[in-house]
């Protein structure tokens, strides 16, 4: 009975990744109940099967005699009582807390806690205003807990990353707390990853087009280094607190060097990613030649190059400014990677090259469909030149590395980022397509 609900109630969820698609069936692959009573909790794993895939995912669910006025928009539907989305009830979402304090064990599920964090089990919760692939709860100021919906094998990068780096006693993390994770095909699985919420904090984006839309209102048109909201301070020190990362990072894992041989090998990696973005966005093959010409000069360079573990999506939207410092957020690669490619070894450059095209779509973004997008254009590339350049300068004084051969490889690296972005803009906001192809005709012209 409720495997029907739930074939009903999954394809509206945000999280879902099969949209578009029927559903041939919802197997409950686990169901185990967290609080018994009314209301009652369960924590539910259910195999969604679409044609030849299936995917799984995460639910906690919650059942009453009948749900609260404050609960109805999460309805799941009646069965003898009200089944619903208990991630929205903080009248249970407690037991996440209580299970990772106490380090329990339910079932198959595993609650864990980073060694010596004192964890509140009576802070109350509130969804985290747009739920995306996964849904976030956070707990009074203090916390931030997120629940992986769809669950793909493996522990999540993001826990393996910032429990190592905060062990270290790294700075630029937001501290991890806790934990839940269960075995699935025999790996172990991350569920749901508790970390410090910084109820204070801004994320770079919004900084960064507070800054931009200041610089294109000042009239007489000023230079970007003459505006009030002038970010090149702040772009420096995030590029300091990148270097500091990834020499954290390099730390705290393996490290490699890609040999030049290998280097062909990873040019032809970009060459196959370009190849299949051409296919789903037929504008980007005006642009072939340029991208081409910049794997080329990569193929043609013979050193080898230094490759550790990386944040992987590295972008304004990742970062968040403090009253005191940038913490860097999300280390969990590429979204729709296959998990071993996003803990593949790889250029801190690549990060680099994520920040600088985040610098280029907050210069740009205002452009799309604004009626004075030309004369706006110049002041665009000068916002975007002026902080890239203070983020690189930033970089290189926390001790990043860039050598003329690495500038090359950050070329090849960007625009590799941009023919990513351009699928990925293509797939969720077609009217930003315009944004990373500018990466490509800013050489062109
Ligand atoms: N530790 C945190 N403190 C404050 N806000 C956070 C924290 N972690 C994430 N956020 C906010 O939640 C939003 C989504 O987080 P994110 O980890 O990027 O989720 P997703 O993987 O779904 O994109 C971010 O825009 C950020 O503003
Ligand atoms: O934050 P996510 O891990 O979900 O990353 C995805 O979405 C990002 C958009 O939010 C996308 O980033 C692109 O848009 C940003 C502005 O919204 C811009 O700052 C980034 O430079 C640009 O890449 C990211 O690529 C995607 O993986």
């Amino acid at each position: 009975m409720l495997e029907e609900l739930l074939a009903g109630w999954i394809p509206r969820q945000r999280w879902f990744a099969g949209k578009g698609r029927s559903i041939d069936a919802v197997r409950v692959e686990s169901d185990l109940v967290l609080i018994s009573g009314d209301p009652s909790l369960r924590h539910v794993i259910v195999e969604v099967r679409q044609g030849d895939t299936s995917d799984r995912y995460q639910l906690l669910i919650g059942a009453r005699r009948e749900l609260p006025q404050r609960l109805r928009h999460v309805l799941i539907g009646h069965a003898g009582v009200d089944y619903y989305d208990a991630a929205h009830d903080a009248d249970l979402t407690g037991r996440l807390l209580t299970g990772m304090a106490r380090g329990e064990t339910i079932g198959r599920l595993r609650f864990r806690h980073v060694e010596g964090a004192v964890i509140d089990p009576d802070l109350r919760s509130l969804v985290l205003g747009a739920e995306q692939s996964n849904t976030s709860l956070i707990y009074g100021e203090d916390y931030i807990c997120k629940l992986f919906r769809r669950l793909i094998p493996g522990v999540n990068p993001e826990l393996e990353i910032v429990t190592a780096l905060a062990s270290r006693g790294a700075p630029h993390i937001a501290t991890p707390y806790g934990w839940i994770e269960t075995d699935l095909d025999g790996e172990n699985t991350t569920l749901a990853f508790l970390q410090e919420y910084l109820a204070t904090a801004n994320d770079g984006w919004a900084l960064a087009l507070t800054s931009v839309r200041d610089f294109y209102a000042s009239l007489p048109e000023i230079g970007a280094d003459e505006a009030g909201g002038d970010f090149a301070a702040e772009a420096e020190r995030l590029g300091t607190a990148t270097a500091r990362i990834h020499v954290e990072l390099a730390a705290a894992f393996p490290t490699d060097v890609v040999e030049p041989p290998e280097v062909k090998h990873m040019v032809e990696g970009f060459r196959r990613r370009l190849a299949r973005a051409i296919q789903e966005v037929p504008e980007l093959a005006d642009y072939t030649d340029i991208a081409e010409d910049a794997y080329d000069r990569l193929a043609a360079t013979a050193r080898e190059i230094p490759v550790q573990r990386v944040h992987g999506d590295y972008h304004l939207g990742q970062v968040m400014r403090t009253t005191t410092d940038w913490v860097i957020l999300d280390f969990e690669g590429e979204p729709g990677q296959p998990l071993a490619e996003r803990r593949a070894l790889s250029s801190p450059l690549r990060d680099v090259a994520g920040m600088l095209r985040s610098f280029d779509y907050a210069a740009r973004h205002l452009l799309a469909g604004h009626p004075e997008a030309d004369r706006l254009e110049s002041r665009a590339t000068e916002w975007s030149a002026r902080n890239r350049t203070a983020f690189m300068s930033g970089y290189v004084a926390g001790g990043g590395r860039l050598t003329p051969d690495d500038a090359i490889l950050l070329r090849a690296l960007e625009l590799s980022k941009a023919v990513y972005e351009v699928v990925y803009e293509a797939r969720h906001r077609p009217t930003w397509v315009s944004i990373p192809l500018a990466a490509f005709r800013d050489t062109k012209a």
